[in-house]
């Protein structure tokens, strides 16, 4: 990379979406998106099931091929980025997860560290360090040598959030990060998201109210009956209002202020 090449990359936005299209099966989920991410944003994808949220964060994670167009991330496709460095840009946690193995949950979190791996693939110190302090972020240190299939489903969930803060990226994308949490574990990943200080995070969420206590933005998939969805993208208060969200999930959403904040309730039917 030349110094201009360097200074492009720099300037470029951590995420672009170049008219993207986003297809599962016969159905397309995504037509000619042009978004942009920038560095500290946190993004909540919203939309009703099957919209294709996870198809969607899959897409930017280079774990799927685009139907059309493209996804950059720091100003290059990224298709044509490496696997290992791939991992030091962005982080990704599913929504399920699938333990064949007895590993311990630092094992688990360690393994998100083999980007930065020596030659032979060896870990130094720092790393168990680094592992160590997401698990107390996640508050699950004190399950560090539990085996991941006796966890309870919010524990396995903390873990693997763990895991993706420990690979260090300047990007988290999270697949639903607080499904299976109790509310005060909802609330503390949300202020642990809101704390990463110049990381951006998108996250598919399906609770209106956590989103607009966590993220700076919103992208909100509204459903067509005929043709690719419309996803709508922007600062959170200019997505996150009754009339989109009555057309993105079909039903009435009032709004109600308490203590200076917004929180939106389904209208009774
Ligand atoms: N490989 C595939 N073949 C056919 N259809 C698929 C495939 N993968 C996903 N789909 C369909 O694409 C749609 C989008 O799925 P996706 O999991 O992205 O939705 P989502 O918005 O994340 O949903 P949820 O809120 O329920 O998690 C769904 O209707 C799903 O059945």
């Amino acid at each position: 990379m030349n110094a201009g090449q360097a200074q492009g990359a720099k300037d470029a936005p951590l995420l672009s979406t170049h008219g993207l299209g986003v297809t599962a099966g016969h159905r397309r989920l995504v037509d000619g998106l042009d978004w942009r991410v920038g560095r500290g944003e946190r993004w909540a994808l919203l939309g009703p099931n099957g919209c294709g949220k996870t198809t969607l964060l899959r897409t930017l994670a280079g774990l799927l091929p685009a139907a059309a167009g493209e996804v950059h991330l720091g100003g290059r496709p990224v298709g044509r980025i490496g696997t290992r460095e791939l991992a030091t840009l962005r982080a990704w946690c599913p929504q399920h997860h699938h333990d064949a193995f007895a590993l311990s949950a630092l094992d688990v979190v360690l393994a998100s560290r083999q980007p930065y791996a020596g030659r032979m693939g060896w870990l130094d110190p720092g790393d168990e360090d680094i592992a160590h302090g997401a698990l107390r972020q996640c508050d699950v240190e004190h399950l560090a040598s539990q085996d991941v299939r006796s966890l309870s489903g919010g524990e396995r969930q903390r873990v693997a959030l763990a895991a993706a803060l420990a690979q260090t990226t300047p990007l988290l994308l999270l697949d639903e990060p607080t499904a299976h949490l109790d509310v005060p574990h909802q609330l503390a990943v949300c202020s642990l998201l809101a704390g990463l200080d110049g990381r951006s995070v998108l996250m598919s969420l399906h609770d209106v109210n956590l989103a607009l206590r966590c993220c700076t933005h919103a992208l909100l998939c509204l459903p067509a009956e005929t043709r690719a969805p419309r996803w709508l993208a922007g600062p959170l208060h200019e997505v996150l209002i009754p009339e989109y969200l009555q057309r993105a999930y079909g039903s009435r959403m009032l709004p109600v202020t308490l203590e200076a904040h917004t929180y939106y309730l389904p209208a009774p039917q």
